[in-house]
């Protein structure tokens, strides 16, 4: 194996300049992939070089992933787990609960560590969150209740990981992960199934494997060997943004006033 787009072992055996997958929309709009080094050159410009919060992205990664479970349901799901880490992935699946609990979903949220241990935007979501009818449970005991919890409801949503996985998941988000995939009904992925390798779709370790899989902003390089649909989120990023993070900018016609399109590979 060989060093690939982002220095990482690739599963293709590619050499750096392996080609990228090429996504494309139903209605056949072209969407370049990029790497996670590059996704997070494009969060750090948007925040530091054009002030645009954290939490509105994840507003609207939320926003957009209780939307996209209605795709995966075929309606407003009567009862969601949500599985969330403590990262900016988690943080999206806190801001889905509450998008779903104001709508009347009974919602679950499993934190794969204690409450406490929340910082920054996911500490924001989860207040924000105790002002509705959701359960949260975390800490010791988290994996138990969340097998019991995971069987029974119509939909679980994983936002354990996203693009900043570090090898193989472990700990508690890999138990959480292997309960999601052998207990749920269905399951809606945010940005990268948890334990995939966002840039080379690697799963060197325990992983989920959803139904469908909603992505932030453009497609991630691994994404197109995961299992399940592929769904594209527009998280409101302007294309000056993608022009300072030196990423090509989505075409305007991508979304073409849609906030969530379905996405499938043309060139892998
Ligand atoms: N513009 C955007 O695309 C936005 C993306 N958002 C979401 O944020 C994540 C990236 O956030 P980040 O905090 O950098 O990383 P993650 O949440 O993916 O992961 C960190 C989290 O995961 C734990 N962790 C890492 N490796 C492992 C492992 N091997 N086993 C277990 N746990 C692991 C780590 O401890 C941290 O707690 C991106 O994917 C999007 O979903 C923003 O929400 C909005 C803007
Ligand atoms: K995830």
């Amino acid at each position: 194996m060989t060093a690939d787009r982002s220095g990482a072992v690739d599963r293709r055996g590619g050499t750096s300049d392996a080609p990228r997958p090429v996504f494309e929309t139903t209605r056949g709009v072209r969407v370049p992939s990029i790497t996670a080094a590059e996704m997070r050159a494009v969060d750090r410009a948007a925040v530091d070089d054009v002030g645009l919060p954290l939490l509105s992205m994840m507003e609207n990664a939320g926003r957009n992933l209780a939307k996209a479970s209605r795709a995966v349901v075929g309606g407003l799901p009567q009862d969601a787990a949500v599985l969330a880490g403590g990262g900016g992935n988690g943080g999206g699946g806190l801001a889905a609960a509450r998008h779903l609990a104001n709508h009347g979903t009974d919602v679950t949220v499993v934190l794969d560590r204690d409450r406490d241990a929340l910082e920054g935007a996911p500490a924001s979501q989860a207040a924000a969150l105790d002002a509705t009818s959701a359960t949260l449970v975390h800490g010791d005991g988290a994996v138990h209740d969340a097998v019991d919890v995971v069987l029974d409801v119509d939909l679980a949503i994983d936002a354990l990981v996203g693009y900043g996985l570090t090898d193989e998941l472990d700990g508690t988000a890999a138990d959480l992960a292997q309960v999601v995939d052998q207990g749920s009904k269905r399951s809606l992925s945010l940005d990268v199934p948890s334990g995939f390798d966002a840039t080379t779709g690697d799963a060197p370790g325990r992983a989920v494997h959803p139904d469908a899989t909603l992505t932030l902003a453009l497609p991630k390089t691994g994404l197109d060997g995961v299992p399940g649909d592929l769904l594209l989120g527009d998280i409101g990023i302007p294309d000056g943004v993608y022009e300072r993070a030196d990423v090509p900018a989505p075409d305007p016609s991508v979304f073409g006033g849609q906030y969530v399109v379905a996405l499938a590979v043309v060139d892998a």
